[in-house]
């Protein structure tokens, strides 16, 4: 054998005995880190949960054994069972349960009183939407950086909303026309939730960023469809340690199209928003002519605020704020007006007298709304039945705060509350099993309660909005977009579940309650002369 191919033919025996050594000793001792690493991440998840954080009774873990992403995928999966369970263990105490990314702080509404003074910078709302939005990785983060939208609806949005009632109708009077199938003369299919999404995501562009762009089609598809991707990512990132969040993000589609949309966005936006500012600092443009968010945003935009690419990343932000949240509880109610037919004459008699008394539906305002008790009612009982979410009244601590009964609420805990436990204890809502959508209607009628248990009005046992300074800035548009909508799908149309079918089944993720997507109705148009006269 020649020499170089004999210690060639050598090296390549060295190497294989090498290789097989490298294998015998890397593989096991690979596999022992990384066992080692698991198993100490997993002491260490185990150690925290039984002896660190708040001193309340832990619901929701089986044994002292059992890791908390057990724990957090029964949370995914069944919530409502373990909020049950808590609340029913410990209706008038804290407890806590643990998800994949914190322990979670569950206090009772008593507390609410306490810790409605405290200042943000003791209990934040915003750190806890933030963090719950897993705001890091879906854009939300600049809701800590600005609060200009919050102001902006509490400043300007709600005390104007009488003047916005004739923008609303003009625009979902378009929307019908363009969105709404034509069903004359026979019953058609339609699947609620993506045609009330169309008819509300319409009407939320005209008054947050006014005409034309409001019928700007790539807006529309922002404004619905970010929110749409970010609860994607949460849903997902919530299933999994909050230290593997950033790398997640990057493998997530939803994600990549999320951060396009906010990019498309200020593409979009920015060019709109120099304009308008040049046009303010020139008097060419007020609020009064241009009645919109987005221009009320400038308006009371100040210094660092006024930075366009983020007002524009905000007015998606206030998208997401309101778009889907107000959607659905339009498609609850639709769903349940199918599946609880008799109260739709009720509530037609109930319009009708308002037409009579403040005439054509186009001519209302604010006001002629507030009227409509019965159908407020319908909506409040909608949402009692099918919440958003089952907690609500988010904080995190910032400092560390004693309660008056000696309960630590520890810096750096996020508290919440059970709101769908605490509004169907048979104490706030007696025989809370039962769909009875004139409940708050009567309630109404009671003697200095007539301004009281109205879908936008929030109480301590009744917090689907929050409550107190903190509570939805958004609630009263919320309300008077929702009646719009309503008042129009009942008078101009007949409404009824496909045969032998029953109310589409809600679906469940984490704590939220989605709409079924897929679930289908059947409209036909009422008679011309019944119609609404627009
Ligand atoms: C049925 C519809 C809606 C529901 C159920 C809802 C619910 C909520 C809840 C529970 C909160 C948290 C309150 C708290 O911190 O305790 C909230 C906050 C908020 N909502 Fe609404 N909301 C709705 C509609 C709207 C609309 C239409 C808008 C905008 C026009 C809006 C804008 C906001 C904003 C800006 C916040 C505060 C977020 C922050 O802290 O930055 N919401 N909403």
């Amino acid at each position: 054998m020649p020499l170089a191919t004999a210690s060639h033919a050598l090296t390549l025996a060295a190497l294989g005995n090498l290789e097989k050594t490298v294998v015998n000793i890397s593989v096991p001792s690979a596999a022992w880190t990384t066992f080692g690493l698991i198993l100490s991440f997993y002491i260490v998840s185990q150690i925290k949960i039984q002896f660190y954080g708040p001193k309340v009774p832990l619901v929701g873990v089986r044994s002292i054994l059992e890791p908390r992403y057990l724990a957090n995928w029964r949370f995914f999966r069944n919530a409502a069972s373990i909020l049950n369970e808590g609340y029913t263990k410990f209706p008038t105490s804290a407890w806590r349960f643990v998800r994949a990314d914190t322990d979670m702080l569950i206090l009772p509404s008593k507390y609410i009183p306490e810790l409605q003074v405290l200042h943000p910078q003791v209990a934040s709302p915003t750190v806890a939407h933030a963090f719950n939005l897993s705001g890091q990785w879906t854009n939300m983060n600049i809701i800590l950086k600005n609060n200009l939208h919050f102001r902006t609806l509490q400043e300007k949005l709600t005390p104007n909303l009488t003047h916005l009632t004739a923008h609303m109708q003009d625009e979902l009077n378009y929307a019908i026309d363009k969105d709404l199938p034509q069903c004359d003369d026979e019953w058609v299919p339609i699947k609620p939730y993506h045609v009330i999404l169309r008819l509300v995501s319409r009407i939320s562009a005209r008054i947050f960023v006014g005409l034309p762009l409001c019928r700007n089609e790539r807006w529309l598809e922002i404004s619905t469809e970010f929110t749409e991707n970010v609860f994607i990512s949460l849903v997902i990132l919530r299933l999994f340690p909050r230290f593997m969040h950033g790398v997640l993000s990057y493998f997530l589609p939803s994600t990549w199209i999320g951060c396009n949309y906010i990019r498309r966005a200020k593409k979009l936006l920015v060019p709109e928003i120099k304009q308008r500012q040049e046009a303010m600092a020139t008097g060419k443009l007020t609020s009064k002519d241009d009645m919109n968010l987005l221009t009320w945003m400038l308006e009371i935009a100040n210094g660092a605020d006024s930075k366009p690419s983020d007002l524009a990343h905000l007015e998606v932000v206030m998208s997401l704020a309101s778009i889907h949240t107000s959607q659905m509880n339009a498609v609850h109610v639709l769903y349940d007006l199918a599946a609880h037919p008799q109260y739709i004459e009720e509530l037609r008699e109930e319009i009708k007298k308002i037409l009579a008394e403040d005439g054509k539906w186009t001519s209302w305002k604010k006001p002629s709304f507030y009227k409509l008790k019965k159908l407020d009612s319908f909506m409040r009982e909608s949402q009692r039945m099918n919440p958003p979410t089952l907690l609500s009244y988010h904080r995190v601590m910032l400092h560390d705060h004693m309660l008056q009964d000696g309960t630590l609420l520890p810096k750096g805990s996020h508290i919440a509350m059970a709101v769908n436990e605490i509004q169907n204890d048979n104490n706030v809502t007696p025989s809370p099993e039962q769909f009875d959508p004139m409940r708050y209607y009567r309630l109404r009628q009671r003697e200095g309660h007539t301004h009281l248990h109205q879908f936008a009005t929030t109480e301590t046992n009744v917090l689907n909005f929050g409550h107190g300074k903190y509570a939805c800035p958004g609630r009263f548009f919320a309300a008077l977009e929702i009646k719009n909508i309503l008042v129009r799908l009942i008078m101009d149309y007949d409404w009824k579940l496909p045969e032998s079918q029953g109310r589409p089944d809600n679906l469940h993720a984490h704590e939220f309650i989605f709409p079924n997507q897929e679930g289908l109705l059947y409209m036909k148009a009422r008679p011309v002369d019944e119609r609404l006269a627009i």
